[in-house]
């Protein structure tokens, strides 16, 4: 028996955000879903025809047509549970006019794997700071899960993360389904910076293979990617953590292989030769590494962590450095 009321507010009209209407309504316990998204004409479309015409289109939207809205402040409103879901780059735009009152007494739950631009805050850190949500009152969402994979109900596993256990496990509960697995861990910190560095470690992966480099050589930098996030977290969080867990091992694998990972897209066409701008015109989709990486550089300056992956990415999308060069200069310092 859920102890917490079950409306959620999912806020953001992507892939993930469709998604993840899919999972909470495909899931048995009775809740009520409300959809926030920015594009008025998209949000029309799913009122009249139950699927959203720009991502995941075949998804069937399983939600009143009153519960979709272009207000943020009235979907919040009629909510507990305000989940997360517009990247990370864009989110203090879509917060804009929310004040703290609007979220008190209400828990968020981030599904975005990425930095706050300018803040340099992962999404617990700045909607604890900003809005004055208390991290007992915070859940993340992660793992290694396409929503491309959720679209086709193949079988996921999802990490829902929390100070707050108990509140973890009853979201975990509201995410169950026949193709979806949950598992709770009490890590919000290591959970959210492993989902982000490893978006960079995929456009790396990209960069690699765009440049020529094959199977072989993507393994090794894969194998220092995970030593590189290990040394990260444990640094700005240390607690004893297994690296190897779904969450961390497995979210940056799924993202350094797979076909539908919007990062190694966009690193296997600066790897080509595109210039950044060029690539994101032409994907279309949101490559959260590509911002989180300079966000990254500025927050590592306290830390000082060796994080030689991360910085030759870095060099290549903000300093113009050629990908050849850098990812030979990579080569030399892995093992
Ligand atoms: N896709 C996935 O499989 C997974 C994604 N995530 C995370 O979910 C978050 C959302 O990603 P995802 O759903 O994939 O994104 P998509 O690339 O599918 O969609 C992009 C979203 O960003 C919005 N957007 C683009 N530009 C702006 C802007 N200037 N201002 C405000 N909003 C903008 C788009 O709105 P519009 O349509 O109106 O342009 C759209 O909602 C990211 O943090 C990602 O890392 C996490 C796990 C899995
Ligand atoms: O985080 C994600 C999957 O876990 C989505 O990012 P990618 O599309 O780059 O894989």
């Amino acid at each position: 028996m859920l102890k917490h009321s079950k409306k959620i507010a999912v806020a953001g009209g992507g892939s993930w955000a469709t998604a993840n209407i899919k999972m909470l309504a495909d899931n048995i316990i009775e809740k009520e879903i409300f959809w926030w998204m920015r594009n008025g004409d998209a949000a029309e479309y799913i009122r009249n025809y139950g699927h959203n015409p720009n991502y995941l289109s075949s998804v069937e939207i399983k939600i009143p047509a009153q519960n979709i809205s272009t207000d943020l402040k009235t979907t919040i409103k009629a909510a507990d549970f305000v989940l997360l879901n517009v990247p990370a780059a864009f989110l203090k735009e879509a917060l804009q006019g929310v004040e703290p009152a609007d979220l008190e007494g209400k828990y968020i739950v981030s599904a975005i794997k990425g930095i706050v631009p300018d803040e340099n805050k992962i999404i617990a850190e700045f909607m604890h700071d900003t809005f004055r949500v208390p991290l007992q009152n915070i859940l993340v969402i992660s793992g290694p899960c396409h929503a491309e994979e959720v679209a086709l109900e193949k079988l996921s596993y999802l990490t829902i993360a929390s100070q707050n256990v108990e509140l973890a496990t009853e979201f975990a509960g509201m995410l169950n389904t026949r193709y979806i697995k949950t598992v709770v861990s009490d890590d919000i910190y290591g959970t959210e910076y492993g989902a982000v560095l490893k978006n960079v470690y995929a456009i790396a992966s990209g960069i690699c293979h765009g440049v020529g480099y094959g199977d072989n050589f993507q393994s090794v930098l894969i194998s220092n990617a995970i030593r590189e996030l290990e040394r990260f977290v444990a640094v700005v969080h240390p607690i004893d953590r297994d690296i190897k867990e779904s969450a961390y091992l497995g979210d940056l694998l799924v993202t350094a292989y797979s076909q539908f990972s919007r990062n190694r897209t966009f690193g296997n066409m600066i790897g080509k030769g595109y210039t950044v701008k060029s690539a994101q015109l032409e994907m279309n989709m949101i490559a959260e590494g590509y911002y989180a990486v300079n966000c990254l550089h500025q927050v590592n300056k306290q830390y000082q962590v060796e994080m030689p992956i991360c910085e030759a990415v870095y060099a290549i999308l903000y300093k113009k450095s050629s990908p050849v060069f850098e990812m030979q200069k990579l080569a030399e310092k892995l093992s």
